[in-house]
């Protein structure tokens, strides 16, 4: 009977890579002090025996650290492994355990370069393992559900966190001490109760299987860098930024991507230099950047980076200027992705 209920289980492969779902803490009332990336994925399976009610499920310990400091090779290294697991006949569903804080770019690079529509769920947690209410023993359940479950599937790289699913494209971390800490300016994609996945929208931009980019291709990452613009700013960081070998810069902007006029003289010439500028927003609840609404677009050779925050457009410029440099070409893919 056992061996049946297993054949008719989906295989779920979690990937670990650290971050406070693999944290621990002094004491149980240290929710937010505490080291991040110090538990095994197997301590992490171990912890929620009844992931085996939904999922042939096994580990595999990727990298253990922090999720703020995640390189650019590290995205490469996780991104080849999910496609070879993706590619295997024995694979359903592959679950990423990863660190809050750079959740949302992780997720969003996987959406743009992994050419599959079998579910991939990337999770995370606010709270320790250690911590009275932590909440990674149900986000990772949650995950574990989502990913063994064909309803999932071309659906995008998906995020399971406080009982939502969210789009990986559009989910951002908007507070650091909540457990209700990942929202998407356009709604959750659905929510997941006990194990059951209840859906109510999809994502309308182009991803996975219907992406023009191929993680098996990419072999390195082009440095792209973010300013931040505020009140007095400066040319300083900007020019710094290209000094340094930045290929493109994003400009995290005020309001609607706006550029300061002590700014502006500076992007211009950098971008005579060859340095691409994407204009984006910092603001909190989800900028929209329209290409010459505030500034001349077209006259500069700007990008704008539409609804996607800086750190979201830092990676979609990184992986769409490993195939083309033209600005035309990067602004087409900032309005389909
Ligand atoms: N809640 C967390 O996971 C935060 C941690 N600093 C990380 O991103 O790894």
């Amino acid at each position: 009977k056992e061996v049946e209920n297993q054949q008719k289980l989906a295989n779920v492969v979690i990937l670990a890579t650290g971050g406070t779902i693999a944290g621990a803490g002094a004491s149980a009332a240290n929710s937010a002090t505490y080291q991040a990336a110090k538990l095994g994925v197997d301590k992490l399976i171990a912890g929620v025996p009844e992931l085996a009610n939904l999922a042939n499920v096994r580990g595999e310990q990727v990298m253990q650290i922090a999720s703020e400091s995640i390189s650019n090779d590290n995205l490469l290294q996780l991104g080849k492994r999910v496609a070879e697991l993706a590619d295997s006949k024995d694979v359903d569903g592959i679950v990423i355990t990863h660190g809050t804080d750079t959740l949302e770019e992780t997720a969003y690079f996987l959406n743009l370069v992994e050419k599959t529509d079998k579910p991939i769920v990337v999770v995370g947690s606010m709270r320790p393992g250690t911590a009275m209410s932590a909440d990674g023993m149900l986000n990772l359940y949650n995950a574990v559900a989502v990913a063994s479950n064909k309803e999932s599937r071309g659906k995008g790289v998906l995020v399971t966190m406080n009982d939502e699913i969210q789009s990986g494209r559009d989910v951002s971390k908007t507070v650091n001490i909540k457990t209700e800490a990942f929202k998407s300016p356009w709604g959750p994609l659905g929510m997941v109760v006990e194990g059951k996945s209840y859906w109510f929208r999809l994502p309308a931009k182009r991803h996975t299987v219907d992406s023009e980019f191929d993680i098996k291709k990419i072999s390195s990452l082009p440095a792209v860098d973010i300013a931040y613009g505020y009140g007095n700013v400066t040319d300083t960081a900007y020019k710094a930024l290209a000094q340094g070998g930045a290929k493109a810069i994003i400009h995290a902007g005020t309001g609607n991507g706006s550029v300061s006029s002590r700014v502006v003289p500076a992007l211009q010439e950098l971008r005579k230099e060859g340095v691409q500028i994407i204009r984006s927003s910092h603001v909190n609840a989800g900028g929209f950047v329209l290409r010459n609404a505030e500034q001349p677009d077209d006259k500069n050779d700007w990008v704008v980076a539409h609804d996607l925050n800086p750190q979201k457009a830092r990676i979609l410029a990184m992986v769409a200027l490993t195939k083309t440099q033209d600005s035309k070409e990067l602004q087409r893919i900032f309005w389909e992705y």
